[in-house]
């Protein structure tokens, strides 16, 4: 009797290997042209992310990560190329669909967490769903808030937290809507090196426990090794990806790509 690939346990429990892709990037480029040059950010990046798999672009820099994670997410156009989210093909969009596209289907983690200074926690966490009159799953919100443990910090404003806990808010806030994709663009930069290691805690279990799909862009070796996968850039390519990283393996290939 042969085996087949749908039915090898590994392949059925690795959610990098058999979920269907969520984000799919085909032969993207972005040039910027300078007048004397052009800049070739991105040049024929094909990337693809799997539903409930945690993903980190790292790089040099100048290497192209933000611009691949702008254009991936739909902040950015791209020169060439495609990204479809799902089945929808997000290139070529208009302006007015992409900011529907984002604020239904897309959750993102910013640096400078992106809180408004004069809503609590809980206001703050809600907003997205209110402007784009959701119903919030009072479950999930009850969840999330208990798994980041803000529950007792809800009525909050963002200036009576610390940078951990108001980062904590704006994980909550990205997950409550349970997004196709969440796109973390240096999450931890802002933080020390415990309320980093946490608020990466509650990226991954994120990943593990509620099958977010992930992607986030990461100067630190660290943050990359709570990833299932990291991908590398070098002048606007993929060079190299590393799956199960540990923080040595990440920083030595980094080094390589740095010489
Ligand atoms: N608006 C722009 N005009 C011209 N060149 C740009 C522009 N934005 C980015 N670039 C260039 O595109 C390339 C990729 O930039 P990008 O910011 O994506 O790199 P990065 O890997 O995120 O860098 P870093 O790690 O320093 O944040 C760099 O050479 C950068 O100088």
């Amino acid at each position: 009797m042969g085996t087949s690939a749908v039915n090898h346990p590994f392949a059925q429990s690795d959610p990098a290997v058999t979920a269907p892709p969520v984000v799919v990037a085909r032969g993207l480029t972005k040039t910027y042209d300078t007048g004397a040059s052009q800049i070739h950010a991105l040049d024929g990046v094909d990337i693809e992310f799997h539903r409930g798999a945690f993903t980190a672009i790292m790089g040099p820099s100048g290497s192209g990560k933000s611009t691949l994670m702008h254009c991936l997410a739909g902040l950015d156009t791209s020169t060439s190329g495609t990204v479809h989210l799902g089945r929808t093909q997000i290139t070529g969009m208009r302006d007015a669909e992409l900011t529907r596209l984002r604020r239904d289907r897309i959750g993102f983690i910013f640096q400078s967490f992106n809180l408004l200074p004069m809503l609590t926690a809980r206001q703050n966490i809600l907003l997205p769903s209110q402007i784009a009159k959701r119903t919030v799953d009072r479950a999930r919100l009850d969840h999330i808030v208990d798994v980041v443990g803000l529950s007792e910090r809800l009525d909050h404003l963002p200036a009576k937290l610390s940078g951990g806990q108001q980062q904590r808010v704006a994980v909550a806030r990205a997950l409550l809507n349970a997004p196709e994709v969440v796109y973390a663009d240096e999450p931890t930069g802002n933080l020390d090196s415990r309320s980093g290691a946490e608020i990466l805690a509650f990226l991954q279990n994120s990943t593990r426990e509620l099958h977010q799909t992930i992607v986030m862009v990461t100067h630190d070796p660290v943050a990359a090794s709570y990833a299932d996968r990291v991908v590398f850039l070098r002048d606007g390519r993929l060079v190299d990806e590393v799956t199960d990283p540990t923080a040595e393996l990440v920083s030595a290939r980094l080094l390589n790509l740095e010489v």
